[in-house]
């Protein structure tokens, strides 16, 4: 599979408070993420992983630096251009689901595709498909309340993966499961990337999952590191 460069962060920056309350998160942060990669962000909390992934994902601006994703440099662009790339190229998952609860697993996969315009036939047809391949298909009825922790984490990658975007970010997406059912889901993810091209970048304590990854990486002294 050809590799291409989907994510690059270029001398970023992230500094909250002033004066005596300064804090230097990153400083002058490089990174690269390329297709078909799954890469493991893993350090010590407070370190700056989900700031990190705040800036990767379009959602918070850095204070210096600058942010790449499929070639276009995110940081000049208008509100409503950030906004549609991350839309279209960028699925978040959490650590706890954020799925809406009053709507049915299927459901919750289908809304972003039928935000981003699809019919609901087409939406509800790739929503059954995901769950399929995240061997939930069973359980789309139901909603989160009715499922199982790692099951609804199963429902939550597939919502992000729902409009098939180029990058996926994760935020200790096995963080709040008992270890085997995080190996379970961590096997539905990588499948999901390896399958779909996609890049990934997975904040995780877990040295386990991050053992099977494809890079680790971690920040020092505000800057990303290889280890
Ligand atoms: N809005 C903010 N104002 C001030 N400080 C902040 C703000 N957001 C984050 N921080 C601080 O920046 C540092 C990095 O936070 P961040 O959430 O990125 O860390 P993390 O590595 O993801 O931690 P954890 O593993 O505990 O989730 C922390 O010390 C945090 O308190």
């Amino acid at each position: 599979m050809k590799r291409n460069t989907v994510l690059k962060l270029s001398g970023v920056e992230r500094h909250y408070g002033q004066g005596e309350t300064l804090l230097s998160i990153l400083k002058g942060a490089d990174f690269t993420l390329n297709s078909g990669e799954i890469v493991a962000l893993v350090a010590p909390s407070g370190t700056g992983k989900s700031t990190l992934l705040h800036i990767a994902g379009l959602l918070e601006h850095p204070d210096g630096g600058e942010v790449t994703i499929n070639g276009n440099a995110c940081d000049g662009l208008p509100d409503d251009k950030r906004t549609t790339i991350r839309r279209n190229e960028i699925g978040f998952v959490y650590q706890f689901h954020h799925l809406l609860p009053e709507f049915s697993a299927i459901e919750n996969i289908m809304m972003p595709q039928m935000i981003a315009g699809l019919p609901r036939k087409e939406a509800k047809e790739r929503a059954g498909q995901l769950l399929d391949y995240m061997r939930i298909g069973h359980r789309g009825a139901h909603r989160p309340g009715e499922l199982s922790g790692g099951e609804q984490q199963r429902v939550a990658i597939a919502r992000a993966v729902a409009n098939a975007p180029s990058l996926l970010l994760a935020d200790e997406p096995t963080g709040n499961l008992d270890p085997e059912t995080a190996s379970y889901v961590f096997d539905a993810l990588e499948a999901l990337v390896r399958q779909s091209g996609l890049a990934a970048l997975i904040a995780t304590h877990n040295h386990e999952l991050a053992g099977r990854m494809d890079r680790r990486v971690t920040i020092a002294d505000g800057k990303v590191v290889d280890f």
